[in-house]
């Protein structure tokens, strides 16, 4: 279900640009032109947050940012100016940002700041600061923005919840603590963990000169003189959380097939390289399956390269059905692998059978064209440290089935 969020706003075309904005963001969005408007809303609905206008007919002086707050429905507030006054009212409530509406990157910021609440419920923050006042700030911060939070109160509890947790993805740590201070748990941390995984925030009271230095030194991302205000910490955190789902991103893409959206060759072979070492230590055999779809090229010439593409992605989400917790991946052109990480040769061979048998049976429905076609498969079990000798053995028995006819298992 969609989230719902509420635009208090009453001037028509900034409350339709903000509408389109938080539905293109993935939100259901009511628009209340008036506080007035806005309570028989909330009655009704539950908000997952709201952006409030500053100044509303029935709401001069920034009225309906209590109503949203104490509804304990996170705020946005969008503001004409920010003259004292009004960053006295902002700033006395708990909400999640202001925007001025001048700035021309207002409505890019709103943005942002619609796509990251909803994605901030998966990120889990781990506080590690021994003063429980302090972490109590920090968690409030954190809550208003939707994070999920785990607290330590000094390093070595603080590795202990990360080991527990591999999952955590932002840490801040403060650096005044008892058995292991901060510039001393980060450099831990790096030692365990990349950049890639996990970003550090380093905060201090102390006016130690170089400490942010040595913080940043020791492998933390940013940092934060304390005592710190919320829109700092905000903007800092969520720069960095940005930034490791860009990482994210990136390495998804770089791992996947683009057609398909199976893994790639070269995630392929880094999984595997990986897996055959354990394998190999532990002297067990490796299962893997060459799959290649069968006179592939005269689909393309007879329907076209489109059709080709449409043939090769409905086929691909097989994969996923047949082969749950195994490794499939799009080697290139209609040629794909199954390395198997569990079960039997015996079992791996039923289900490759039953995986033809479903692709002969059923082919023509998986794509408008009806297009029918067959799979030919080499199946390999062997104790072969190499994932390079596995795959050629693979294709040794890809081309026998191939020679004898097609639509067949070799192995
Ligand atoms: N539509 C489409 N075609 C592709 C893609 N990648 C490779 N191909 C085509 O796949 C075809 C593979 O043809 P061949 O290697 O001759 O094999 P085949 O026709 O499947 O015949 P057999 O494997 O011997 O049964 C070629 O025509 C490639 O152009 C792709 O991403 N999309």
């Amino acid at each position: 279900m969609a989230r719902r969020i509420l635009i208090i706003e009453d001037t028509p075309t900034i409350a339709k640009v903000q509408k389109h904005i938080a539905v293109s963001c993935g939100y259901e969005a009511d628009i209340a032109g008036s506080l007035e408007q806005a309570k028989t809303l909330v009655a009704e609905h539950n908000y997952f947050c709201a952006v409030v206008d500053f100044i509303l007919p029935d709401a001069p002086s920034g009225e309906a940012i209590p109503f949203t707050v104490e509804n304990e429905i996170p705020t946005i507030v969008m503001t004409g100016n920010i003259d004292n006054r009004t960053r006295e009212t902002v700033d006395k409530y708990p909400i999640i940002d202001y925007i001025t509406k001048e700035n021309k990157q207002a409505y890019q910021y709103l943005k942002n700041q619609l796509t990251r609440l909803p994605r901030n419920e998966n990120v889990k923050v781990l506080v590690v600061e021994d003063s429980r006042h302090s972490r109590m700030y920090i968690r409030n911060l954190l809550e208003r923005h939707k994070y999920q939070i785990l607290e330590a109160s000094d390093g070595i509890e603080g590795l202990e919840i990360l080991k527990q947790n591999p999952d955590i993805s932002v840490i801040i740590a403060d650096n005044e603590m008892p058995r292991m201070n901060g510039e001393e748990l980060c450099a831990e941390i790096r030692r365990l963990y990349s950049n890639e995984d996990k970003v550090i925030i380093g905060v201090s009271g102390s006016d130690a000169p170089h400490l942010s230095a040595r913080f940043l030194k020791s492998g933390a991302n940013d940092y934060l003189c304390k005592p710190f205000n919320a829109e700092e910490f905000y903007c800092r955190l969520s720069l960095n959380v940005d930034m490791l789902d860009h990482i994210a991103t990136i390495r998804l893409q770089a791992n996947t097939d683009y057609l398909t959206k199976l893994p790639n060759r070269r995630y392929f072979f880094e999984q595997t390289i990986r897996e055959q070492k354990v394998r190999t230590a532990k002297q067990l055999n490796s299962n893997l399956a060459m799959i290649d779809i069968d006179h592939f090229k005269h689909i393309n010439d007879n329907y076209g390269h489109d059709v080709g593409d449409d043939v090769l992605s409905t086929f691909a989400t097989l994969f996923e059905r047949f082969f749950p917790n195994q490794l499939a991946a799009r080697m290139g052109g209609e040629e794909f692998v199954v390395y198997f990480l569990d079960n039997t040769a015996e079992q791996n061979l039923e289900a490759l059978e039953l995986f033809r048998q479903y692709v002969e049976l059923n082919s023509a429905s998986f794509t408008q064209h009806r297009v029918a076609f067959t799979v030919s498969i080499g199946f390999v079990s062997a104790l072969e440290p190499k994932i390079d000798g596995l795959l050629k053995i693979a294709d040794e028995k890809l081309y026998e089935a191939k020679e004898h006819g097609r639509n067949q298992i070799q192995y």
